[in-house]
């Protein structure tokens, strides 16, 4: 089997339309790979441009040049050149993201949002929601709240459905883009086990954590983007 994820020479600038299309350098030459079963965790200071890595990979930002491989349905795919249909299978098979928030639905309720990656995919409803009540029973979210839709919900309950949907799936990668930012204590050590779990299952992550305790339990390696980033290098 290849290497779930392997970035190389990725290079992204942002162009300010307002501002006579200046272009700002954000990372030059990021280079990495993301074994299967290891949990790599991005560090460096505010705005080094860890996000804006994570987006690049997902597709949600256009690449200036490089190649972000993952590996597909047995096939190698470059989501720094391919066509939106194919990264939207990616996100479908293969590559998950756990963002900070949740894009809420109005209407549905909460154990819907979970289940609906596993519906997605053709998971039979009833066997997708049994999951999906699983995960939400794991992560304390109270039970009068699955049926609700979670605009409402707290910060922290909004998140916890965030990341049983992102869990939902068993996707080869996961990207988690501060999953335990509103979390508590308790609800913080149930990810990091969740995490644990799906290591052992093989998966292969990639996430974003500025909480010590959670970075030092679940990182295998940390990466400073740091070394990626053109204003360093202006600036020695
Ligand atoms: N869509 C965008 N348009 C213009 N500039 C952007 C955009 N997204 C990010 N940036 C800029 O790119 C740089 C990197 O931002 P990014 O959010 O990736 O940093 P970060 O390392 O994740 O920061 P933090 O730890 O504070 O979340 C910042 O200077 C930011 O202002």
């Amino acid at each position: 089997m290849a290497t779930p994820l392997v970035v190389s020479e990725v290079f992204k600038s942002f162009t300010m339309h307002l501002r006579d299309g200046i272009k700002l350098p954000v990372v030059k030459d990021v280079n990495f790979s993301v074994a299967s079963g290891e949990c790599v965790v991005l560090g460096g200071p505010s705005g080094i441009g860890k996000s804006s890595i994570l987006k690049m990979l997902y597709g949600n930002y256009a690449v200036d040049a490089g190649q972000i491989l993952v590996d597909h349905k047995e096939r190698i795919v470059d989501i720094a050149s391919t066509d939106p249909r194919t990264i939207i299978d990616v996100r479908r098979h293969t590559m998950g993201y756990v963002s900070q928030f949740l894009r809420t639905v109005p209407r549905v309720a909460a154990i819907d949002v979970v289940a609906e990656p596993l519906v997605a995919r053709g998971i039979e409803a009833t066997e997708a929601k049994e999951k999906a009540a699983g995960l939400l029973a794991k992560l304390n979210l109270p039970r009068e709240l699955w049926s609700l839709p979670p605009a409402t919900f707290s910060g922290g309950e909004q998140q916890r459905v965030n990341i049983a949907r992102g869990f939902i799936t068993s996707h080869r990668i996961l990207l988690l883009d501060e999953p335990t930012a509103s979390l508590d204590a308790t609800n913080r050590r149930v990810v990091v086990e969740m995490i644990a779990a799906k290591k052992q299952e093989g998966v292969a992550m990639l996430g974003i954590f500025h909480d010590e305790e959670v970075r030092e339990a679940v990182a295998d390696r940390i990466l400073d983007v740091s070394a990626f980033s053109p204003r360093k290098a202006i600036a020695a």
